[in-house]
């Protein structure tokens, strides 16, 4: 689908479709998990909005932790990339367990792609750890720990995202 300016959306660039299910999202989750409990102890989660609530929901509830805070980042509109904002940062008190740079908190997001919001975490706690389930290249090299590495032209659709539909047979033409 091509969009009424013609520029092609980060999706559509994108190309390869990458559909992820709530099953497979909370074993990558666990999975992601047990990375982190061997780097902890954290002294509080840091989720990254709004993809990363789901994630830090997860890890939070599997490494004990129940202090979580969130960043809240507005960047992609829909698909589309603009400027990186900062609608929120971490409170006074989050910030006074990381000692100000972020030591000993876990950072999460959902996935790094180009690696923008990556770099932006990193400023505002350049000692925190930065955790992400999915990873594309050009932004693993921010990314601390992940657990599932995409091609860069892959789109994730992620299971709040999307919803069950019927699908043509393949014999049909079905992608
Ligand atoms: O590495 P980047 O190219 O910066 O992309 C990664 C970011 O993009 C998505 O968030 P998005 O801005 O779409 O907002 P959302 O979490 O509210 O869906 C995703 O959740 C990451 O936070
Ligand atoms: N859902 C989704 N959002 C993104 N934001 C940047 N890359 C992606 C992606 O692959 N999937
Ligand atoms: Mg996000």
């Amino acid at each position: 689908m091509v969009e009424r300016n013609s520029e092609p959306s980060a999706q559509e660039r994108a190309g390869r479709p990458f559909p992820v299910s709530w099953d497979q999202f909370h074993r990558d989750c666990r999975a992601l998990t047990w990375r982190l409990n061997e780097v902890g102890p954290f002294h509080a989660v840091i989720a990254i909005t709004r993809g990363g609530l789901v994630p830090a929901a997860i890890v939070a509830r599997e490494l004990g932790l129940r202090v979580i805070d969130t960043v809240c980042v507005a960047s992609y509109d829909h698909d589309k990339q603009g400027d990186l904002k900062v609608l929120k940062g971490i409170s006074e008190q989050t910030a006074k367990l990381g000692g100000g740079t972020g030591k000993g908190l876990l950072i999460v997001d959902d996935l790094v792609d180009t690696g923008k919001t990556g770099k932006l975490v990193r400023e505002l706690l350049p000692d925190a750890h930065f955790a992400t389930v999915y990873a594309k290249p050009k932004g693993r090299p921010l990314v601390d720990t992940y657990i599932t590495e995409v091609s860069q032209d892959t789109w994730i659709f992620f299971p709040w995202d999307t919803a069950l539909s019927f699908q043509p047979p393949i014999r049909d033409g079905a992608a």
